[in-house]
């Protein structure tokens, strides 16, 4: 098990103040705070599909051809990874699973909401609200439950507060058979122009790029722009915040706790030309991933062990 230096504080009820509304139905949960923030996700794979600040500005980039009934993952928001990230490999216990595995594949349930005015992502005095999710053997396809057989129960929360959007994955293994897995919040941001954005917070640390055959390098300097696809795992980064600038002014923070890996994302026109599913196909212009998580090994969880992991998600816009 892997200790979280910095726990969410825990979740009490609000006081007083205009309470957010929360509504759960067809297979979705919306909340909205009474300041205008609002965040809504598909039960399917528990993925954030919207947030949006009070001003109205949507944050997340979800493609137009994405499919919402369950039937194929969310291309954009926020879909969850676990317990592999890409395609698994050949001789792992995951090898029978599809890329990214099951968990954004895989109906969550519901476990309701709680508010709070002491969640990292509430202002003093306002409340932010947390949803909870589930999801236990009993939710996944018998073909995954025979690709990977083992004991699990994960609990995904997000929390929507006037200073950002958290998302804390649970992942305990109640059963007695020790197993590994890789988890990762892959977080589709929209941006207004590709061509004037930049993910800053990622020098010095080594990469494995997927663009060059897995090739390892050394990211130089402190921004990485985008002229082309790009597909990158920076591994073990020791500042904890990665940032997205538009114009050189701040767009989006992910702020990672206990999380030590961040792959950043854009297909670019080939990469969305070859995805059916990526519409508008010059979307690319539009989007970029920057998705925290811990892939680049993995994360032993013996028999009633447990691991906690999350991001915040700052907008500025
Ligand atoms: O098409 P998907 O299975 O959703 O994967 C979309 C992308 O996810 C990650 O960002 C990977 O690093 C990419 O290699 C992959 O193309």
């Amino acid at each position: 098990m892997v200790d979280r230096s910095n726990k969410p504080s825990a979740i009490s009820p609000a006081a007083g103040g205009p309470q957010p509304t929360v509504t759960a139905e067809g297979g979705k949960v919306t909340a909205r705070l009474s300041t205008g923030e609002s965040v809504e996700v598909i039960l399917y794979g528990a993925t954030v599909t919207s947030w949006k600040n009070a001003n109205g500005h949507e944050n997340l980039w979800v493609s137009s051809a994405a499919k919402l009934d369950g039937s194929k993952a969310i291309r954009g928001g926020i879909p969850v990874v676990f317990p592999v990230f890409g395609p698994p490999p050949k001789d792992h216990a995951t090898s029978a699973l599809p890329q990214h595995g099951f968990a954004r594949i895989s109906h969550w349930e519901y476990l309701g909401k709680s508010s709070s005015e002491s969640a990292p992502v509430s202002k003093s005095g306002d409340s932010a609200v947390r949803l909870d999710f589930g999801l236990t053997p009993g939710n996944v396809s018998a073909e995954m439950r025979k690709a990977w057989p083992y004991e699990f129960a994960l609990q995904y929360s997000v929390t929507l507060g006037r200073d950002g959007l958290q998302t804390v994955l649970e992942v305990r293994n109640p059963g007695t058979q020790k197993w590994d897995f890789q988890m990762l919040t892959h977080t589709y941001f929209h941006t207004p122009d590709i061509s004037k954005t930049a993910v800053r917070g990622l020098a010095g640390v080594r990469y494995a790029d997927k663009v060059l055959d897995m090739t390892e390098h050394y990211s130089q300097g402190n921004e990485l722009k985008f002229e082309g696809q790009v597909d990158r795992v920076y591994k073990s980064l020791q500042q904890n915040t990665t940032s997205i600038v538009v114009d050189d002014k701040p767009a989006y923070d992910v702020v990672r706790d206990n999380l030590t890996d961040t792959v950043v994302w854009n297909p670019w026109k080939e990469g969305a030309q070859a995805i059916g599913d990526f519409e508008p196909k010059d979307g690319y212009k539009n989007m970029v991933c920057v998705e925290a998580g811990c892939v680049s090994g993995w994360q032993s969880l013996e028999g009633n062990d447990g691991f906690e992991a999350g991001q915040v998600l700052k907008s500025y816009l």
